[in-house]
């Protein structure tokens, strides 16, 4: 029988989904594990948690299937983005506990790098801003202050990943040391123009580019699962990072498609071609993917707090039990009361970046209560995504053509989220009967390297619609609502950044 098997190691929890060999899901298994906050503004994830849970949710979900690896014909291989794990070559140990995309830390780092002048090669080499969000400061930093570690990765007996490539290495015994350009991209040391580690980069920030990993397209041979571990050999055949994955999961294979995933936070990415965008408006420029050696760009917004906003009605204020009643809420709030929520709870990401800004909310009044909390929640996410959209339609004029949103992710199950986003953004929103688009994107690579699944045009055509929100607002009131939400943007900004 021809199974494929999706691993998706994400931010709070590890996930593995058996899919059939028509891309239909047969099982899954997830486990959460702990996050770690050694001081404000740290993220840390003990880097033994993200191999056992990913060992576990693999056994767990091919017993759910109940088949075994020798059933497997390809793994897939996505990931939360950004994050860094340095290991030893021989031992496998990890050196430090895994920096997390959240964290940090090299903030002033990368402010004094700014001031020096160095965002502008950054950029015009990798797409991105210098940010700690990116893979880069956060490896200089563990060099730099972890005892010992530069000696030993100067005398080459270090390597060093992003979490796909960590589990590779796992996986495949030590034998592989291989990642795939959606993530090097991410790492603010590969050049995306020219597809390689940049020399320059490196030795501006310190890195040893010996322990830099080889970097293939997107459906490769990445290598063969050990034996040992699962009782049969699997190929590993696909990886991407998580959100290039939705890119792909979404089929948004035509220059001016677009996806956005509303899970704790919301990314956004615009399918660019073959154009690497220079944005004018801190959007960053990545790869959507890359595939028979040949990269397709992408514009990205990243947006920190989506899905959280909701979290926070729930775990903060003790509005809600669960995610879903802010539907509810929502409806019955006073319709006169026009309440902004700007969620800066970890500062502003794309196209802010602002990492000083905090929370705010403005038009309070003595009738506000948990619905127009909840209301003005829910719609905060709508007016960000339509911060993004702007960006990205002034930086890439062919994007004007992009007139449908396909969305995903936990929050796009929110009828009321996503009428409002299409209201605000003036454009239809379309989501899928797969919401698992981050799995079927990564599983679609490996079965297509495995001659199980289709070829790109055959599984974009397999992409299927559950329901269309359009626009219902009238552009009067879309303008007048949106201009409220860029005066309370306006007034949270902290401008230290
Ligand atoms: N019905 C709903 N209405 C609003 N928000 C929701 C709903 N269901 C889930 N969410 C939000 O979606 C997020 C979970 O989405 P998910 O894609 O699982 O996120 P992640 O992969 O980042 O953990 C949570 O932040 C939750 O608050
Ligand atoms: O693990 P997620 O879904 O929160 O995604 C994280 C992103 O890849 C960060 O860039």
């Amino acid at each position: 029988m021809t199974y494929i098997l999706a691993i998706d190691q994400g931010t709070t929890s590890s996930r593995a989904i058996v899919f059939d060999k028509d891309m239909g899901i047969v099982a899954s298994d997830q486990i959460e594990f702990t996050q770690h906050f050694p001081q404000s503004g740290w993220v840390e994830h003990v880097v033994a948690d993200l191999w056992d849970t990913t060992v576990s949710t693999t056994k767990g979900a091919l017993k759910k299937a109940g088949i075994t690896a020798a059933d497997v014909s390809g793994i897939g291989i996505t990931n939360q983005r950004e994050t860094v794990v340095v290991w030893d070559k021989s031992t496998g140990e990890p050196v430090h506990n895994a920096i997390v995309w959240q964290d940090r830390r090299t903030a002033d780092v990368c402010q004094a790098l700014k001031a020096d002048g160095f965002e502008d090669e950054v950029t015009e080499k990798t797409g991105l801003l210098l940010d700690p969000y990116f893979s880069s400061t956060k490896l200089a930093w563990i060099l730099d202050n972890v005892d010992g570690v530069r000696a030993r990765a100067e005398a080459g007996e270090l390597l060093f990943g992003t979490v796909d490539c960590y589990l590779i290495w796992k996986l495949t015994k030590g034998a592989r040391h291989v990642t795939d350009a959606t993530n090097a991209a991410r790492t603010m040391l590969y050049n995306i123009r020219e597809g390689m580690w940049d020399d320059s980069i490196c030795a501006r920030l310190n890195i040893p580019m010996k322990m830099l990993p080889e970097v293939l397209d997107c459906a490769a041979d990445f290598g063969i699962v050990a034996e040992e571990l699962f009782g049969a050999e699997m190929p590993i055949l696909g990886v991407a990072g998580d959100q290039q994955a939705a890119t792909i999961g979404q089929a948004c294979f035509q220059p001016g498609m677009l996806k956005s995933t509303y899970g704790t936070g919301c990314f956004a990415l615009l399918n660019t071609g073959d154009t690497l965008v220079r944005s004018q408006k801190r959007m960053l420029g990545t790869i959507a993917y890359q595939l028979d050696g040949k990269a397709t760009y992408a514009l990205e917004g990243s947006i920190f707090i989506a899905g959280a906003v909701v979290q926070w009605l729930r775990d903060g204020l003790g509005i809600i039990e669960h995610a879903s009643e802010t539907q509810a809420l929502a409806e019955q709030a006073d319709i006169e009361q026009e309440l902004y929520l700007v969620p800066a709870f970890t500062g502003l990401g794309a196209p802010h970046w602002d990492a000083h800004a905090r929370g705010a909310i403005y038009g309070l009044t003595r009738g506000s209560g948990p619905a127009e909390f909840a209301k003005a929640a829910l719609e905060s996410v709508g007016y960000q995504t339509r911060d993004l959209l702007d960006a990205m339609k002034s930086d890439w004029p062919d994007a004007k053509d992009a007139g449908v949103l396909r969305v995903d992710g936990g929050m796009s199950a929110s009828d009321w989220s996503m009428q409002f986003l299409s209201d605000i953004i003036g454009a239809p929103v379309d989501r899928p009967q797969v919401l698992e688009t981050t799995a079927l994107g990564v599983a679609w690579l490996a079965g297509m390297r495995a001659g199980v699944y289709p070829d790109q045009a055959g599984f974009a055509a397999n992409w299927a619609l559950d329901q269309r929100f359009d626009p219902e607002m009238d552009e009067p009131t879309r303008e007048r609502r949106y201009a409220g939400w860029q005066d309370a943007i306006e007034r949270t900004l902290s401008r230290q950044d």
